[in-house]
């Protein structure tokens, strides 16, 4: 039951069922064909090289062939919307309601009521447009981005540059890093220990390895449409997935709707977990259908009884079910959505799924990664040392040969930040890593904690050199190099060598340990299970500066009410004095081993406790947002590697910073131009600011609604006459609808934005409780006054006066109500609504005191209201005033009694 528009949501806008499915075969055909083929006779059907296209074209092709993006992903046209719109449950409810008036003959009612579902479904298709148009505005700021080989001329030297992945054309000549989205179809040229992630297309989690050709290639599987055989083809590469290891250079065989991700999209599943905005909606637009399902049934049944069983008395009961149908919340809610996106982007905080605004107001506790947000980001090798603790150059030597041939992919560098801070290191020392040849690399990756090269060192023989996380590399050592040659490890080492890179790890330096091993040389591939028997051969430490700005940050965070936790893949020493240095109480630290051991209900236990895990691998990160989740919290993570991406897909709001990987870029609701935890404290206040506004019209209008239905229920038993028309009371719910829509652009008390805020039905059900019957007592009191101005009156005209009499009542307290019930203050000259409030109040005063004396008077059964009259509803005015200010207070009292007693609960 999403009223609010996910315009990145796969899901939101399905292409035309069965028409790209149609297409999987011959899709499925042709890239059997591309796989069955020779290279050479790949890039001459593509009429293309290894040296890639020109850019002219590449600019030809595009015309021809189109952007690479899928049909149906990008924003809805004004039919889909309309669709969606009409389709909205309170919309339906209307329609129901305009159906039941129009076959008892209520024709007028049935009208006002079209004309509120036309205003409601213009409004918000119109909404919705200027909603898709920030969100794309702000999703091209951080458009996903891929590494294409092109040449200026056709006789020019090729270059690689970035190019934004919907540019791509069939023929271009890609590259592909860890984290990199694969970005159309692909037959891979080269590769250098490559694995996909396709889980997208296929469900399968783990990683599939990929590498090109041997030379003929053989045909893949062409099974039935579920056929996965297409995607085991090692060296076709599909979009949809992302490389989880090593490199590789492909030609792009397919791209947008022709690729199999495009032709299978119609299929494809929605991709995110409801999130707390979901929850949220739901919540709320259950509670208001209950109240619906409990008020309107009661108010005719006390009609029916008092009055008699007369259609008059269903067609109030219907008016009344309108009244109650908040059919201007979605559009309001996309309004205050769309504005705070925009107000946030100003800081350069980009909202890429607009909804995620709301859940980072309500974010409780925020998971972060540690480099780059608690440190500077700026690696740099401190030391490097042998197993003695002596420096030794030679360890420096062995670790950068590994970090160049894991970067090196035939010319195109692509390296990590301790790779590069080794490569820089090491020429600045002078260290010559010439002199051998690459044979081989088994990449590093983020579960066993080391990576591999296999160097050729002399005619015969190749070095493996292992470099990684100390205790990972010791596994798969069994010698320790020393200066009297290769001795036996023995366990006492161990010891004394963990001890030794613990004094430096409670320093604060992240060390690696660097292993070798001769060997004769091999063909074929090499295997993570190759690394073993190796030497030990010395360790290098890496340090990166803390943030200064870090701990400010993670005291602002907490004033706000959002707990801060570590989540790091390093060693628990370095992040316990990292933690430190940015003002965090590390406590007891959990290890990826501990969370491993844990069952999920333990796991919840130690996430609610623990502030710092380390050793965690990605899917043990992943694991603990889930659990936090389950705990009942608001959860949002900030991280930029490959590792980070199931995490920030599993949290409630997922944050990223401009340089993160392609697959944490595409991950991420939230990216930061420029980011760090400050940004994310003020994201949140924009967060709580835009969920304010909403609430403000949720409580408004719900408890004056709710008034209203009680005032109604006591005047069916009081008066011989029903209190308000049915049109009256139509026509008075289109005015307070389009009056309080302005508060989606209004100011917030800046007292509410320091707790966590979301959609919480029972509070709203106790605020209506307690404000709702204030509305009714005004209400009753106007009801006496009428009936005493007007009772001299004949009863037609008596009855016309009390109706007017109410309704300009109604109007009046309502624009009253929305400056009382704002904000936890009184309004005053410096506290006080934002211009278009004040302007959509004072339109709500005109109507109430324009439209007895208008010409629409008689066709709404009203009439001139009497001096008196008047005078005497201003009174009511006054009365309901003090009664609103008191119960006001009275809620804000109560409610920051309960937040004490929350916290006191939680500090116990
Ligand atoms: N390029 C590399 N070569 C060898 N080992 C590495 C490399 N990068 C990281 N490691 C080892 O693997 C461990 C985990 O790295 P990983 O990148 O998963 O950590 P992380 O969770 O991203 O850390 P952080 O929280 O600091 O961002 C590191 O502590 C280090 O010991």
């Amino acid at each position: 039951m999403a009223w609010a528009p996910d315009p990145f949501s796969a899901a939101a806008v399905p292409a035309p069922d069965g028409a790209d499915r149609s297409r999987l075969p011959q899709v499925r055909g042709r890239l059997a064909e591309y796989a069955s083929m020779p290279m050479l006779q790949v890039l001459r059907r593509l009429e293309t090289g290894p040296r890639g296209l020109t850019e002219e074209q590449a600019q030809t092709r595009l015309v021809r062939h189109g952007e690479n993006v899928i049909a149906g992903s990008g924003a809805p046209g004004r039919g889909a919307r309309l669709l969606r719109a009409a389709t909205n449950p309170f919309v339906l409810i209307l329609l129901a309601l305009g159906g039941v008036s129009a076959a008892l003959g209520a024709f007028g009612a049935a009208m006002v009521i079209s004309v509120m579902v036309l205003v409601s479904c213009w409004l918000q298709v119109r909404q919705e447009h200027g909603f898709d148009q920030v969100a794309a505005t702000l999703r091209a700021m951080v458009s996903t981005t891929v590494t294409v080989v092109r040449r200026a001329r056709a006789q020019a030297s090729p270059l690689a540059r970035e190019t934004p992945i919907d540019e791509l054309v069939p023929g271009d000549v890609v590259n592909l890093a860890p984290g990199d989205m694969v970005p159309a179809d692909l037959r891979l040229l080269r590769s250098v220990g490559l694995s996909l992630d396709q889980a997208v297309l296929t469900g399968e989690s783990l990683p599939v390895a990929k590498r090109a050709a041997p030379d003929e290639a053989a045909v893949p599987g062409s099974g039935g449409e579920g056929d996965l055989g297409t995607f085991d083809c090692p060296w076709l590469c599909f979009m949809g997935s992302t490389v989880a290891t090593g490199t590789g250079t492909a030609v792009v065989v397919a791209t947008g709707a022709s690729t199999y991700f495009g032709a299978m999209h119609a299929r494809l599943p929605a991709r995110r977990a409801e999130t707390a905005f979901d929850r949220g909606v739901k919540g709320v637009s259950r509670a208001l259908i209950g109240l619906m399902l409990v008020c309107v049934p009661l108010v005719f049944v006390v009609n029916a009884a008092v009055h008699g069983l007369r259609s008059a008395a269903l067609w109030f009961a219907i008016s009344v079910a309108v009244g109650l149908t908040p059919e201007m919340l979605p559009v309001m809610v996309s309004t205050a959505l769309a504005r705070g996106a925009k107000v946030s982007a100003r800081r350069k905080v980009i909202i890429k799924r607009l909804p995620a605004l709301h859940n980072l107001g309500a974010v409780d506790v925020l998971c972060v990664d540690k480099t780059g947000t608690l440190t500077r980001d700026r690696i740099a090798v401190d030391c490097h040392f042998d197993p003695e603790g002596h420096p030794d150059p030679e360890v420096l030597r062995w670790a950068a040969l590994n970090s160049m041939w894991a970067a090196q992919d035939d010319g195109a560098m692509l390296v990590n930040e301790l790779d590069e801070a080794l490569l820089t290191h090491a020429e600045h020392e002078g260290v010559p890593l010439d002199g051998c040849s690459g044979g081989g690399v088994i990449p590093f990756d983020p579960v066993r904690r080391r990576g591999s090269v296999v160097v050729r060192t002399g005619l015969g023989t190749e070095t493996l050199i292992t470099k990684g996380a100390v205790e990972q590399v010791l596994d798969c050592c069994t010698r320790l190099r020393t200066r009297h040659g290769d001795v036996p490890l023995t366990e006492a080492d161990r010891d004394r060598l963990r001890a030794l890179t613990d004094r430096h790890a409670a320093d604060g330096v992240r060390v690696l340990a660097v292993a070798v091993a001769d060997q004769p040389i091999r063909i074929g591939g090499y295997r993570p299970a190759d690394e073993q028997d190796l030497t030990l051969v010395g360790f290098v430490g890496f340090r990166d500066h803390p943030r200064s700005s870090a701990a400010a940050a993670i005291a602002a965070l907490a004033e706000r009410g959002v707990a801060v936790k570590v989540l790091t893949g390093d060693h628990p020493l370095v992040a316990a004095r990292i933690c430190r240095d940015a003002g965090i109480d590390p406590g007891r630290i959990v290890l990826g081993e501990d969370i491993t051991a844990s069952g999920d209900a333990e796991l919840r236990e130690l996430a609610e406790r623990a502030t710092v895990f380390a050793r965690v691998d990605p899917e043990q990160k992943a694991r603990i947002v889930r659990a936090l989740r389950a705990d009942g919290h608001t959860v949002g993570f900030l991280g930029d590697g490959v590792n980070d991406a199931m995490a920030l897909r599993d949290a409630d709001v997922g944050i990223t910073v401009e340089s993160a990987v392609g697959i944490a870029r595409e991950s991420a609701d939230v990216v930061l131009l420029h980011g760090d935890l400050d940004a994310v404290a003020e994201a949140v206040t924009d967060g709580r600011r835009t969920f304010g506004n909403i609430a403000k019209y949720l409580e408004i209008t719900i408890s004056s609604n709710f008034g209203n239905v009680l005032s109604m229920l006591a005047a069916s038993v009081m008066l011989p006459f029903l209190p308000m028309l049915p049109m009256q009371i139509l026509v008075q719910n289109l005015c307070f609808d389009l009056c309080l829509l302005p508060l989606a652009f209004d100011h917030v008390d800046p007292r509410t934005l320091r707790r966590p805020r979301t959609f919480e039905p029972a509070r709203l059900t106790r605020f209506v409780l307690l404000l709702g019957p204030m509305n009714t007592l005004a209400d009753l009191t106007a009801f006496m006054i009428l009936l005493h101005s007007t009772g001299s009156h004949p009863a037609p005209v008596a009855q016309a006066l009390f109706h007017t009499g109410w309704f300009v009542e109604n109007l009046l307290t309502q624009a009253v109500a929305v400056h009382l019930l704002r904000g936890p203050r009184l309004p005053s000259l410096r506290d006080h609504a934002a211009l278009p409030v004040l302007l959509g109040t004072l339109a709500l005063t005109a109507i109430a005191a324009a439209l007895p004396y208008s010409p629409l008077a008689p066709v709404l059964g009203m009439a001139a209201l009497p001096g008196t009259s008047i005078l005497l509803l201003l009174l009511v005015l006054v009365l309901y005033c003090v009664l609103i200010s008191a119960a006001k207070a009275r809620w804000h009292r109560t409610t920051s009694l309960r937040r004490q007693d929350v916290a006191e609960a939680h500090g116990a």
